[in-house]
């Protein structure tokens, strides 16, 4: 059974991890697309919740098994992709399926289920809050935030493929907007 996609796509830093946990706990239809990844867990991340955490090995047998609707190495020696089954999982339940993905896994969703998905782009204010952002958040080595910012500068072009552009400046504003997004979406 086919049903609906939502996708907040991003540079890191962004905030779209914030806004689709909001979403998650306002719109009861809505289920996590957990994605698989190898890197390694973050201090409160929890497996089969925020990623399924696998090996490099099992990650490229499944690309092998063509297991992945679509896959990156989005920083380098670093793999992430979306399970297949995964999504006909969420279907099953009967529930939409909402991504945090990065802007070209985001594109590729997009891409391949047209206007079943609305995909929205997270802007944040400039270049520099987003970096200020990051830094803030403490979870990234120096090196890991210097590939994220090169990352970012890049990505920001791609706003305007996205079917929206969502501005996070204000927090609450954001996530408000967002939710009414998501619902008339979820009403259409
Ligand atoms: N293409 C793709 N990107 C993903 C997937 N899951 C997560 N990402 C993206 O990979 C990037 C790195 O994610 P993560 O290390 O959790 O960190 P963050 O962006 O710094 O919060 C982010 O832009 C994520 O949105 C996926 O399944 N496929
Ligand atoms: N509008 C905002 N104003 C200030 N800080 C924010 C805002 N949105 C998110 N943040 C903070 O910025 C950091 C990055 O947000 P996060 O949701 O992890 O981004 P992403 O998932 O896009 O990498 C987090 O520490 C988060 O609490």
């Amino acid at each position: 059974m086919d049903g609906k996609l939502v996708i907040f796509s991003a540079p890191s830093g962004a905030g779209k991890t914030t806004i689709v946990h909001h979403l998650l706990s306002k719109i009861p239809s809505l289920e996590f697309s957990i994605s698989a990844t190898t890197r390694e867990p973050r201090g409160d991340e929890v497996a089969g919740k925020d990623y399924y955490f696998i090996s490099k090995e099992e990650f490229l047998h499944r690309i092998a098994k063509k297991q992945f609707v679509e896959f990156e190495e989005v920083y380098s020696g670093t793999f992430y992709g979306t399970l297949r089954e995964e999504i006909e999982r969420i279907w099953t339940n009967g529930k939409v399926v909402i991504f945090d993905i990065d802007v070209e896994g985001g594109l590729h969703l997009k891409r391949k289920y047209g206007a079943q998905a609305l995909a929205i782009f997270v802007q944040p204010p400039s270049l520099e809050v987003l970096k200020q952002r990051l830094s803030g958040r403490g979870t990234d080595s120096p090196q890991k935030l210097q590939e994220r910012f090169d990352k970012a500068e890049k990505e920001l072009n791609y706003a305007p493929r996205f079917d929206i552009i969502l501005k996070n400046d204000d927090l609450k504003v954001a996530c408000r907007q967002a939710e009414e997004l998501v619902s008339n979406f979820l009403t259409r």
